[in-house]
């Protein structure tokens, strides 16, 4: 995918090249996007870089899409462009979800600033409710009156038409969204963005790629991606898909039961890994405290378990908020034990 290679660079070239950047008033290094969860941004020293390949794992439910699609939300809200290449959902899906989502952000935003009571958010417009709507039809009356009569709706369209043209979605099918398909799509939008945009691929191991085995295609795809991630200096999310021995009962998925190869952890610069936190803390957090059962399972813990730029191996906790398709941005590192691996066994 990649064009002919290059000759080596001298330092002193390179010297040149950044001082020369530097004196047009531009940054020299990496393009940082910021994730919009600070716990997690905090860990990544600012966020995903240009160039990057990050891989989210995890058992299937467990929040990867919507972790990848509020990453994609969280670079546009901040002013970026963002490139959706879904294999799973269609669009239309996602604009459920995202409007919903937005709904949400905007009456937390407008509680910050002590226009909306708590009691006002919790009735922002769920997935269900927005996806209802849809259904329902207007009798012909248009979409933002459709909105505004769902809470939150008619801030979520005002979010929405303020970075509609910055997001883009792609319903990608694993028959015809080959890698060149990908390739080609992500240079339109660096073009016309004028910026490489963060790329979010779910998910992986529906990238039709050849190969006979299962270990060359994920291999085919993920080589591919980081090819292309270094090309037009994007950061790409992929998410990935488990080993169908990882999705057993009492087993805290690891980088190595991403479903593939093992040259999935040596490509990827972050891999991200999803679990239930109730799946994977350590049994006595679970015995001594019955209440915690509870408290354990609307949270989820995103381990950070590769880390090119800083702190590998760093346990993060974010509430779900799953009725709007997002978790709650606020996170942090979590206080109690887990597992290692097997503890409990069905
Ligand atoms: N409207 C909703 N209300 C409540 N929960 C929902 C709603 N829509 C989806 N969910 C739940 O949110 C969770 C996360 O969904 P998501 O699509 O992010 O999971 P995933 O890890 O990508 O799963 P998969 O691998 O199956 O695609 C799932 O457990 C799903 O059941």
């Amino acid at each position: 995918m990649t064009g002919p290679s290059q000759p080596p660079r001298s330092v002193s070239s390179l010297l040149t090249e950044v001082d020369h950047v530097l004196r047009q008033g531009l940054a020299a290094g990496a393009t940082v996007h910021p994730t919009g969860f600070a716990a997690l941004d905090a860990t990544l020293t600012g966020g995903f870089r240009s160039g990057e390949l990050v891989l989210v794992g995890g058992a299937a439910g467990n929040g990867k899409t919507t972790l990848g699609f509020q990453f994609a939300r969280n670079a546009v809200a901040a002013g970026g462009t963002a490139l959706v290449f879904s294999y799973e959902h269609e669009a239309h899906t996602l604009l459920e979800r995202l409007i919903s989502m937005e709904a949400m952000e905007s009456l937390q935003s407008l509680e910050g600033a002590g226009a909306v009571d708590t009691f006002g958010i919790s009735n922002a417009a769920d997935v269900h409710s927005v996806r209802a709507a849809f259904e329902a039809g207007s009798q012909g009356a248009p979409l933002d009156a459709l909105l505004a009569g769902l809470t939150g709706g008619r801030e979520a369209h005002a979010a929405l038409t303020g970075y509609g043209e910055r997001l883009h979605l792609h319903e990608s099918s694993g028959a015809t969204t080959t890698l060149d398909e990908i390739a080609r799509t992500v240079r339109e939008v660096t073009v016309a963005a004028g910026a490489a945009p963060l790329v979010l691929v779910d998910y992986l191991q529906k990238i039709p790629v050849p190969g006979t085995t299962e270990d060359e295609r994920t291999t085919a795809a993920v080589e591919g991606l980081k090819d292309l991630a270094l090309e037009v200096g994007a950061p790409i999310v992929a998410i990935s898909a488990a080993d169908k021995d990882a999705l057993a009962s009492g087993h805290r998925m690891r980088t190595h039961d991403l479903r593939g190869t093992s040259s999935l952890a040596y490509e990827a610069d972050v891999v991200l890994i999803v679990s239930d936190k109730v799946d994977v803390v350590s049994r006595e957090h679970l015995v001594y405290d019955l209440g915690n059962i509870q408290r354990f399972r609307d949270w989820t813990v995103v381990t950070v378990e590769k880390n090119r730029h800083g702190r590998a191996h760093v346990e993060l906790e974010f509430a779900k908020d799953f009725e709007h398709g997002r978790f709650h941005t606020r996170g942090n590192e979590v206080k109690e034990r887990l597992i290692d691996e097997r503890v409990f066994t069905t």
